[in-house]
């Protein structure tokens, strides 16, 4: 067996794995990495890229239909389907040399394409490798988690993983969870043809805050998708019509295809975490704000794993935070902790809804009244009257004092919004920035601008600025 000696060996080559291996090799330390499957992992390959294709895809359908409304008549759009996955294809080999075993050769790392098992605590298997290594970081990400409902494993369900090599348009797709994937998949299949029925046991975007949330879910009514919250599917079976999932107390849904985006479990089978002394549990791989595991050469981040008790924040720029936090810890040795306050999310439905910090729902259970709750409606910008842009609205929430907690957007471009609200939270500015900030005209974002300023609206009735103005009127 190859006896090999890094200082890091990461285990995973997806987002949080690439990224701790290319900050370590630019700084010219020796890296090996390790990846059973395909380099850039669920992102590049069955996640974000190919999702937002698909999305980006339905979009231009959606966008055809609509056109009528500016007087432009181009009837019902024709839809190739195969053309749509064609352009899904493209789209992740044009990012994949990115990501790739050559590009990461070339940075100077050592690439194993194999799986990768814990020895002992200090030694890592992987193929005909021996890997003793200063550091290691586990980044093995997570995997769709499939619910124990009688008779799914008889029929050949999608996931994420086989979701994107159809060829043909599912003719009814019918969706288990109406979380992030759930919706964003109904919403794009929807516009491109599909009945699409979503059935989901709580609430739909149950995360977000539920007056953002309604946005998004009254629009995929409104395009058609059956929306069911509150609904359990108790069997599934194969029938003469098709697939029939049937539901909790009684009624039927058809279906050609069936979608499972019901949550995700930790990748953590097979690396043998007890040989090593790692703490996991149903969550993912325990670590600490630090991202140390039980075992002190071993990190964990991203998708597998489970900080401080709060469960896994699984998208791709947490893991790349994450993998940015680990470098620091490793090769500065600088004491490091994941700030959850400060990262976003976007769930990329059409509106998009964004967030950063504190929901309002967050904020009360934490700080009780002593908040401020500024909402501006997204019919507020003259940019959403002219593109015909649709409902949505901004949610900020701050302290008394002005300090901003936390920030919502539901609207198209929601990501693009939130984004200056992140950099708020981030460095902790107050609601005076947004105040003081001049906006270009005409854009969606300005509706912040405007939330901003109604946290000095109460001041404008106040009896002392009032006296004070009509003082200096004396004046002249
Ligand atoms: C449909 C979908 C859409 C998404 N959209 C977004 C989005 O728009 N924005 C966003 O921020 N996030 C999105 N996400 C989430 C995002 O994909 C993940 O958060 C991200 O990929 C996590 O990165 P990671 O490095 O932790 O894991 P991964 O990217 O999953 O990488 C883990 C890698 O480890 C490898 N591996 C596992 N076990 C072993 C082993 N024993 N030995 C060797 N290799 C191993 C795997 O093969 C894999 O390549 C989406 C996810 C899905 C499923
Ligand atoms: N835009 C983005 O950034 C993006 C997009 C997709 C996924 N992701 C990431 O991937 C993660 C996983 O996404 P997800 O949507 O699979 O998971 P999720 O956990 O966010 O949502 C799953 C939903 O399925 C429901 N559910 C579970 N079991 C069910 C059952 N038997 N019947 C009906 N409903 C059931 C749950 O109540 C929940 O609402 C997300 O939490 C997110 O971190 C991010």
């Amino acid at each position: 067996m190859r006896l090999l000696t890094p200082d890091i060996c990461v285990i995973g080559a997806g987002s949080g794995g690439l990224s701790v291996a290319a900050g370590a090799a630019a700084f010219g330390v020796p890296v090996v990495l390790i990846e059973r499957h395909r380099m850039g992992g669920d992102c590049l390959n069955t996640g974000c890229v190919p999702s937002k294709a698909l999305i980006a895809a339905g979009r231009h359908a959606e966008a055809i239909r609509a056109a009528r409304r500016f007087g432009i008549d181009a009837g019902e759009p024709r839809i190739d389907f195969a053309a749509v996955q064609d352009h899904v294809r493209e789209t992740i080999a044009a990012i994949a040399p990115h990501d790739s075993q050559e590009r990461f050769e070339g940075l100077g790392v050592t690439v194993l394409r194999e799986t990768a098992r814990f020895e002992d605590a200090a030694t890592v298997i992987a193929g005909d490798c021996r890997i003793r290594a200063r550091r290691f970081v586990i980044a093995t990400g997570s995997s769709p988690a499939v619910p124990a409902i009688p008779g799914l494993d008889t029929i050949p369900y999608l996931t994420n993983e086989s979701l994107f090599d159809l060829r043909a348009l599912p003719a009814r797709l019918a969706v288990i969870g109406g979380g992030p994937i759930g919706l964003e998949m109904a919403q794009a299949h929807r516009r491109l043809g599909s009945a699409v029925t979503v059935i989901e046991a709580g609430r739909a975007l149950a995360r977000e805050d539920a007056d953002l949330a309604r946005f998004a879910l009254d629009r995929l009514r409104q395009e058609g998708v059956d929306l069911r919250e509150a609904t359990a599917v108790a069997e599934v079976a194969v029938e003469a019509e098709g697939i029939v999932l049937g539901l909790q107390g009684g009624g039927r849904i058809g279906a050609s295809h069936v979608l499972v985006a019901a949550g995700r479990r930790p990748n953590t089978a097979g690396l043998d975490l007890a040989a090593a002394g790692i703490d996991e549990g149903p969550s993912g791989i325990r670590v600490d704000r630090g991202l140390r595991t039980s075992n002190r050469r071993v990190h964990a981040i991203g998708d597998v794993a489970d900080v401080a008790g709060l469960g896994p924040l699984r998208f791709t720029h947490v893991a790349g935070y994450h993998a940015g936090l680990v470098l620091r810890a490793i090769l500065f040795r600088l004491p490091v902790a994941e700030d959850r306050a400060i990262l976003p999310r976007v769930t990329y439905t059409d509106p998009e809804i964004g967030q950063v910090g504190l929901t309002e729902a967050e904020a009360r259970a934490r700080h009780g009244d002593g908040l401020r709750i500024l909402v501006e409606p997204l019919s507020a910008s003259d940019r959403a009257r002219t593109d015909r842009a649709g409902e949505g609205m901004i949610k900020v929430i701050t302290t008394k004092r002005g300090r901003i907690l936390g920030a919502g957007v539901a609207a198209p471009e929601a990501g693009e919004i939130i984004n200056a609200w992140s950099l708020a939270v981030a460095n902790r500015l107050g609601i005076g920035a947004f105040a003081r900030a001049v906006p270009p005209y005409p854009i969606l974002g300005e509706i912040g601008r405007r939330a901003a300023i109604g946290y000095y609206r109460p001041g404008l009735t106040s009896p002392w600025l009032r006296r004070i103005i009509s003082l200096l009127r004396r004046f002249g």
